[in-house]
């Protein structure tokens, strides 16, 4: 027996994702950007492989990198599958089920979404009314409505590049009960245009100048198609511990015990505490979602750069508290070049780290799909193949 600790790092993409094209993101390289924007120096995921692993899927080793890096790691990177550069589908397909299906998206038009969808929210939920209603930055958006919102009680709703459904109101004025009941509605009513998540958006503050989102965001996912890794570790009566936005991104689905957390330092630090006491056989997940809404949507690569930094500094301390047979794997759901056009994630190939006390240094190369890491995770503790992806074990 043994045990998994999986770390997404939300948005951390390393570039030269063979279809970016597709997405209008040829070029896009978070790392690599970050790097060339800022001072970077991250030793210890270098140590893992990281430099490596972005040399190999974009071309270019990032500023600050080397290749004479002294490994103690096992390094790759994963090109995607999924039709998305959304977080639902990199994290379905980390953990074994890409998404084929097309999602809902809206029209960059305003309004962005149908009458028919609108009309009936405002009925359903007794509104008197809606704001916004077109794509926007989150941060952008509660500046330019929030005060409106706060004399009119009109929700602000909007979109992205992603299939999302994100309704912003004031916590105290409009009340954070009040908008997960919108939320809960706007969910029940979009199902059928196939859309990912209704995300809530709570913020506070007294005037533009000072709207501030809150870490009460709640994210209603719709449930991915098939069974995932976490699914499949639960039916077999494994332990599964989720920690942050991963019990929202599965739909609550095989995630186990739950821990919330605000911040990448916090959830770094319910990792560590949650870590040593996961048992045999047993999967802990966490997502870094700091990387990708303070830094990567905001389009601030000094920020990133410091969280990666940050990050860095304190995964000595995971790493000590592995013991043999245990393995952490380090990966990413997309990419958010903060240098790039827009607000939106950019498709990217991700790094996949890993680390086992004992191993040798050693190269997984490429991997085609995501899927692989749950296929691995699955060959590691033992249970049955997942549906998709190969095994690098
Ligand atoms: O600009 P904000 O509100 O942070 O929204 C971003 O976060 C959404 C969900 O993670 C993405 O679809 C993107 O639009
Ligand atoms: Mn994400
Ligand atoms: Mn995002």
């Amino acid at each position: 027996m043994s045990r998994t600790f999986l770390f997404i790092l939300d948005s951390v993409g390393i570039g030269g994702a063979p279809d970016a094209d597709r997405f209008g993101d040829r070029g896009a390289n978070t790392l690599g950007h970050i790097a060339a924007h800022v001072p970077l120096s991250l030793p210890h995921l270098a140590s893992l492989g990281l430099g490596h692993a972005a040399l190999a899927a974009s071309g270019h080793l990032p500023k600050g990198f080397t290749a004479e890096t002294a490994l103690k790691g096992q390094w790759g990177f994963g090109v995607e599958k999924s039709n998305g550069k959304d977080t639902p589908s990199g994290h379905w397909e980390i953990a074994g089920v890409p998404v084929s299906f097309d999602w809902g998206y809206f029209p960059k038009t305003v309004p962005c979404f149908p009458k028919s969808f609108t009309d009936a929210l405002i009925a359903q939920a007794e509104l008197p009314g809606l704001l916004g209603n077109k794509h926007a930055s989150g941060t952008d958006i509660i500046a330019e409505f929030g005060e409106d919102h706060m004399e009119s009680s009109r929700p602000i709703i909007y979109t992205s590049a992603d299939s999302v459904i994100q309704i912003a109101a004031h916590e105290e004025t409009f009340g954070l009960d009040r908008l997960y009941e919108v939320c809960q509605v706007a969910r029940e009513l979009s199902y059928d245009l196939n859309v990912g998540r209704v995300i809530a958006r709570p913020f506070v503050g007294a005037d533009a100048g000072d709207f501030t989102r809150t870490g009460n965001r709640k994210d209603y996912s719709i449930s991915p198609p098939a069974p995932t890794l976490l699914d499949r570790l639960t039916e077999v009566g494994r332990e599964v511990i989720s920690i942050g936005k991963i019990g929202d991104i599965y739909a609550h689905s095989g995630t186990g015990r739950e821990i919330k957390a605000v911040g990448n330092e916090a959830l770094f630090e319910a990792s560590l505490a949650a870590l040593p006491g996961l048992a045999e056989g047993g999967l802990l997940i966490t997502n870094f979602v700091d990387f990708d809404m303070l830094y990567g949507h905001r389009r601030d690569p000094r920020g990133y750069g410091a969280a990666l930094e940050a990050f860095d500094a304190l995964l000595p301390e995971a790493l000590a508290l592995l013991k043999s047979g245990d393995l952490l794997v380090i990966t990413a759901d997309h990419g958010c070049d903060p240098t790039w056009r827009g607000s939106d994630h950019t498709r990217e190939c991700v790094p996949i780290l890993t680390f086992s006390p004992g191993a040798a240094p050693a190269s997984f190369g490429r991997r085609d799909g995501f899927a692989d890491i749950g296929q691995t995770i699955a060959a590691h503790l033992g249970i049955a193949p997942l549906g998709a992806g190969k095994s690098w074990l």
